[in-house]
């Protein structure tokens, strides 16, 4: 029998967490034969409904569920954690901009980084999912200066799957026949989804389309696509978002296919000149949970342009919270 690896879920009594527990429950992260012990965090208003949530979690009789820990306590969440998905967050209203979030936001995610640094496994694979996620996680690992950079990222898979989703329906072909699309920078409006490099049925993307509906419709509709739901659903994407999450972490512990690469959001080295020390959307391979930039890809100008805008709003997001970084 495998020993349990120990997982922190934050924002266990949201409507991510609602679809993503059972996610994990279910054997979709690190499989049908790897016992799991889930460490739930909610504020304190939130612990009579995560008590609902555990019933429910106990009511599958999932094999693999050897134990749920509840808490408000991030020490107590995070203690000896080998995976941290941090969903807690405030979420945005259809009024809201992401920016609008960063204050309420941020004091959550210095309070978690310092958690984490005191009391999380040193290899702890910790994903932020809570908006703004990109300098949510800067905050969270400016707070832990034990740990490494490398021990944090931000979601932006679920842009990237997204992205493929599209891709493949106006080419008519399976999602499974579309590779190598490209989320740059910011989980926001500013993103750029990028299929210059992507390829359909191996071929190149954009021998496929014109590049009128790459610039204006396949780029504004997965920037847009998070307003798009929350406007039909009056919530925000929920389930996906969950999924996303799933294959994130999963990514990044079973690795990428060769030739292929996935998008995430981590700790910028300079590569494709973008400002170092931001957490900053990148295409990416995977090995042996080495998370590794995809170098030498060309940057024409329309793509340059579109990469430094995203830069531009994270180097923004970054001085309104500096207050918090340390
Ligand atoms: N990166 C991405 O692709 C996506 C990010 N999101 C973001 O994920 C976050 C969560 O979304 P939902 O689950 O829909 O929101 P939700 O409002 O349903 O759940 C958030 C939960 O976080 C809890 N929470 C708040 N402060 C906390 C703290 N300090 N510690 C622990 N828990 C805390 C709340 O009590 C609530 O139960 C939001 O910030 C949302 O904008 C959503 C979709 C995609
Ligand atoms: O757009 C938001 O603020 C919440 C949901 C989200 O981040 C998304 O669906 O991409």
């Amino acid at each position: 029998m495998k020993q349990p690896i120990h997982i922190a879920v934050t924002g266990a009594a949201g409507q991510i967490s609602y679809s993503l527990l059972f996610r994990l429950a279910a054997g979709d992260f690190l499989g049908k034969d790897q016992p799991i012990i889930l460490h739930l965090l909610e504020i304190s208003p939130a612990l009579p409904a995560l008590q609902g949530v555990v019933m429910e979690l106990q009511d599958c009789a999932s094999p693999i569920l050897h134990g749920v820990i509840i808490t408000d306590d991030p020490k107590i969440a995070f203690k000896d954690v080998d995976y941290a998905f941090l969903v807690g967050a405030r979420p945005r209203s259809a009024d809201m901009e992401r920016k609008d979030l960063l204050q309420v936001n941020a004091a959550i995610f210095s309070v978690q980084g310092k958690a984490l640094n005191e009391v999380a496994n040193r290899t702890v694979k910790v994903l932020v999912v809570g908006n703004p996620a990109n300098t949510n996680a800067l905050i969270a690992l400016s707070n832990a200066p034990d740990l490494k950079p490398e021990n944090f990222s931000c979601m932006t898979r679920l842009d990237h799957n997204r992205a493929l989703s599209q891709l493949a329906e106006k080419c008519d072909v399976l999602v499974t026949e579309v590779k190598n699309v490209i989320i740059w920078g910011n989980h926001s409006g500013t993103q750029y989804p990028d299929i210059q490099h992507a390829k359909v049925k191996d071929q190149g993307a954009l021998s496929l389309v014109d590049h009128n509906w790459f610039e204006n419709t396949f780029i504004p509709t997965v920037q847009q696509r998070g307003a798009t739901v929350i406007k039909a659903r009056g919530l925000s994407s929920a389930a996906s978002a969950a999924n996303a999450a799933v294959d994130h972490m999963r990514s990044w512990v079973v690795g990428t296919s060769e030739g292929e690469w996935v998008s995430m959001g981590i700790y910028s080295d300079g590569s494709y000149g973008i400002e170092p020390g931001l957490m900053y959307s990148y295409p990416v391979t995977i090995s042996n949970g080495k998370v590794s930039i995809v170098q030498g890809l060309d940057i024409n100008d329309f793509s340059r342009q579109k990469m430094q805008l995203t830069e531009t709003e994270l180097k923004e997001e970054r001085s309104a919270i500096k207050h918090l970084l340390s």
